[in-house]
């Protein structure tokens, strides 16, 4: 017997559990599918653990600068396989927190636990871990399979770790190489060099965090190098690993050159292409495109009653994007296809050291669409709680229209960047213009008053173009 549902939402990660809870409460008989462990790769081996040894990272960082305060530390040592086991509970109780398997029973969704595989347009086999097969048929399917990282296709690349391997070293390595300097490399950079790991970082492109404003690119990398961080960017192609007495032999040229370092671990964060290599696509006419599937602006795939969330449609492989696309998915799925994709401010950022995040344009983007744009840029410095609490690193940047009306875009690098950005992130969405902005009152001393002092510096016309600044 098949099972039939109005619609089938396969993966249980944020998007799925956002599209499945969506149309159940349009009142759809909905099936969610599950090949791993509900959360994704957000709760299981993603945000959450990154995040909790970003936390381990800094509690590192504050006891070795304790004794700036008059508070003698002594003895600082990382216990690698504590450290681990915190982590891997910190993502059960998160698990606990959220309930999904709860929260699908109480909405009546039904949930298939094994692999899904179209076998047509509107049929699919899942594939349990026992060898077992069911099939089901949707009216309508969203696709919520997320990701996985991408072993570079080089010789002896099998010796890397993959991101989501990170937490199996055995122990932690006393040198480590990062492949790919994206969120995920730069936030693993500042976990192992605060862990005390040698840390080499390697990136194709010409800067790291190639995606973020050049600013906040250029004062991330200032930071890892000062840190102690190998940092080489442009590099051409990795060439090889491979096995030696003392480790792993990493090879890679620049320029034409050939350089090489031997590494205790290397660990490969380049890239991340969509789970869709068993997912039986052709059976379904569904087409891919460069390890995604592409959607239109309703979150269709080319077939109509297939629509794409979250990191599958490569669109924009964030937690708070995937909830949102997953949403419109599902209304579209239910009620036919009305909603457009969302995204017209999406904050995020990472919590390296220092941390940075964004919202909006970039400088370069906004300068392309108009040369008389003006930015201003807060360093953290002329502000008194990062002087108070000795995080000086850092500054803001606000980006607005030549009129110095509308904000367009706001970077930040330092203590408490991500909260500051999505701070100016609420500002945008409520449509607040610069000039208001600027009356807001700030709570003292505070790391959002950068905002406040941003604000007032454009309306006063003190706006500078920041590349003139010393960061
Ligand atoms: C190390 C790391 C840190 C990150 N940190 C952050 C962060 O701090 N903030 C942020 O916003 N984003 C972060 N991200 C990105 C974030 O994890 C993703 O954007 C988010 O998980 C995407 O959700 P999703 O539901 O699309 O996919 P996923 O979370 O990947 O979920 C997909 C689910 O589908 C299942 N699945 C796949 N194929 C099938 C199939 N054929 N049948 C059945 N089930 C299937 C998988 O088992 C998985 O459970 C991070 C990513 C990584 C790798
Ligand atoms: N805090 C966060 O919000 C967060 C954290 C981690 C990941 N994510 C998201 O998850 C997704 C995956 O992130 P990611 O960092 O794993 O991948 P990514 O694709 O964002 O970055 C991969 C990096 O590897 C580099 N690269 C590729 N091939 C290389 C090579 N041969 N040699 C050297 N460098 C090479 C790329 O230029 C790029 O900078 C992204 O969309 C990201 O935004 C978000």
């Amino acid at each position: 017997m098949i099972d039939t549902f109005d619609v089938l939402v396969v993966g249980a990660g944020p998007a799925g559990t956002s599209a499945a809870l969506t149309a159940a409460g349009l009142g759809a008989r909905v099936g969610v599918v599950e090949a791993g462990r509900t959360g994704g790769t957000c709760v299981n081996t993603g945000c959450v653990p990154t995040r909790v040894l970003a936390k381990t990272a800094r509690l590192m960082r504050e006891v070795r600068s304790a004794q700036d305060f008059g508070i003698s530390v002594t003895g600082q040592r990382l216990d690698w396989d504590a450290a681990v086991a915190r982590v891997r509970s910190t993502v059960e109780r998160v698990r606990e927190a959220k309930g999904d398997v709860d929260r699908f029973a109480d909405a009546g969704v039904q949930v298939l636990t094994g692999r899904a595989r179209f076998t047509s347009p509107h049929e699919l086999d899942v594939t349990s871990g026992d060898g077992s097969v069911r099939r089901v048929r949707a009216e309508s399917v969203v696709l919520c399979v997320g990701g996985h990282s991408r072993r570079l296709p080089v010789p002896g690349a099998e010796l890397a770790t993959m991101p989501e391997e990170v937490l199996d070293l055995p122990a932690l390595p006393r040198r480590v190489a990062v492949i790919g300097a994206g969120n995920t490399g730069a936030q693993l950079v500042t976990v192992f060099n605060a862990f005390g790991s040698e840390v080499t970082l390697l990136e194709v492109a010409p800067r790291i965090l190639a995606q973020t404003d050049a600013d906040v690119s250029a004062h991330v990398e200032r930071a890892f190098g000062e840190q102690g961080v190998r940092v080489v960017t442009s590099v051409e192609s990795v060439t090889s690993l491979e096995r030696t007495d003392g480790g792993i032999r990493l090879s890679w040229t620049v320029a034409g050159v050939n350089h090489d370092q031997v590494v205790d671990a290397v660990v490969m964060c380049t890239g991340w292409p969509a789970a869709i290599e068993d997912l039986g696509l052709d059976a379904a006419g569904v087409r891919s495109d460069r390890g995604r599937v592409p959607v239109d602006e309703y979150l269709a795939s080319n077939v109509g009653h297939v629509y794409v969330a979250g990191d599958a449609n490569g669109v924009a492989m964030l937690v708070q994007a995937a909830r949102a696309e997953a949403e419109a998915a599902a209304r579209n799925a239910v009620l036919g296809t009305t909603v457009r994709a969302p995204h017209r401010l999406l904050p995020a950022g990472g919590f390296t050291d220092p941390d940075y995040a964004d919202v909006g344009l970039t400088e370069e983007q906004a300068r392309e669409r108009d040369e008389r744009c003006v930015s201003v840029l807060v360093p953290y410095d002329s502000l008194e709680r990062p002087v108070i609490d000795d995080r000086t690193r850092g500054f803001l940047k606000l980006v607005a229209d030549r009129r110095r009306e509308h904000l367009l875009g706001a970077h930040a690098v330092g203590e408490n960047a991500v909260e500051v950005i999505q701070a100016v992130t609420t500002a945008m969405a409520a449509g607040v213009d610069v000039a208001t902005l600027a009356k807001v009152e700030f709570a003292y001393p505070t790391y959002s008053a950068a905002i406040g002092a941003a604000a007032r510096a454009m309306t006063t016309r003190a706006a500078r173009h920041a590349s003139n600044l010393n960061l």
